[in-house]
């Protein structure tokens, strides 16, 4: 793909390329005062995804208009089969249109790029594949929880479709990534993130987690995967994701241990081997937030081992 340094200024907005799995992800954030407007609609201070055909305008000036280029891309097998498609493809799925720019990949889920045509904005729909009962009662429990919560840092669920092969959840997009890759990216450009920094993602995560611990819900994921940037670029506004986890009245101890090694304090380590032993949610995320600090403060690589 070539992109154009001079697309669009500096002054008006930054554009990001990233590549997760899914392929390219072009992003562009306003950072004017007037705006930039898209397709008509004007956007104000946030980042949006770039698709095909997409027209932005400089207010009174110039006009732009967004063309992918494929190179070499293989049919998809399907819309949620995460291989970059040969030509943009889109679905009406519920009151939005899924498109076929997918965000990212999970072990259950894939994220694609949507629209929501009655409120004018992009968001994310994360496609869970549902093969058994006791999945579709798991995955509702995840929706359940993050339907009933509200905060800056939590990443709010707008609705949700079910059909016979899945369970489509909308999302408030993320346009920054998330928060592993970041560290990642600024370990190899030399651009490592400075003690103010991971003291202003660390508060917000704290913020997010006692919101939720507020409520008795633990999320038993805490890890930089997890994390979502709102939009690209240094200094995040981070938000707490993928509830999968997540356990409501969780003063209770637990005996089931999950989420992944490296992140679990040692009580739930110990819980591993010890049938017998359990461990609390709560507790077990603050241990975790407290590895994240370390892992942003001293880049020391953790094995990943989820259970
Ligand atoms: N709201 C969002 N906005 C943008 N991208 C998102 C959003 N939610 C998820 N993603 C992307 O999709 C990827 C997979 O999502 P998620 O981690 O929720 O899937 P999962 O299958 O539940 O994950 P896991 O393997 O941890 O269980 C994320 O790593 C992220 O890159």
């Amino acid at each position: 793909m070539d992109i154009c340094a001079k697309l669009v200024t500096t002054r008006h907005g930054r554009r990001e390329v990233r590549s997760p799995s899914g392929g390219v992800i072009i992003s562009c954030q306003d950072l004017s005062r007037n705006g930039i407007i898209l397709n008509g609609q004007c956007i104000r201070k946030a980042a949006i995804i770039l698709m095909h055909g997409d027209i932005i305008q400089l207010p009174n000036s110039l006009t732009f208009t967004c063309l992918h280029c494929w190179k070499n891309s293989t049919e998809k097998l399907s819309l949620f089969d995460p291989t970059p498609p040969t030509h943009p493809v889109q679905k009406n799925i519920g009151g939005y249109i899924v498109t076929s720019q997918c965000l990212g990949t999970g072990s259950f889920a894939t994220v694609h790029l949507a629209l929501d045509p009655t409120k004018h904005r992009q968001v994310a729909c994360k496609s869970i594949r549902t093969k058994r009962d006791h999945e579709v009662g798991q995955v509702m429990k995840e929706v359940r929880i993050l339907m009933t919560l509200k905060h800056p840092n939590i990443n709010e669920i707008y609705d949700t479709e079910e059909n016979k092969k899945f369970i489509h959840i909308f999302l408030q997009l993320c346009t920054g990534g998330d928060l592993f890759t970041y560290i990642t990216h600024t370990a190899e450009t030399g651009n490592r993130i400075c003690e103010a920094e991971a003291k202003y993602i660390m508060y917000q995560l704290l913020l997010g987690l006692k919101y939720l611990h507020d409520k008795l819900i633990s999320h038993r994921g805490t890890k930089p995967e997890n994390i979502l940037l709102y939009c690209p670029g240094p200094y995040p506004r981070i938000l707490i994701a993928d509830f999968g986890l997540a356990r409501p009245n969780s003063y209770q101890e637990t005996f089931n241990v999950c989420g992944t090694v490296s992140y679990l304090p040692p009580e739930g380590i110990l819980a591993l081997d010890n049938k017998h032993l359990g461990y609390i949610g709560m507790p077990a995320d603050c241990w975790s937030s407290g590895v994240i600090l370390y892992i942003m403060l001293s880049y020391v690589h953790l094995t990943s081992i989820t259970i």
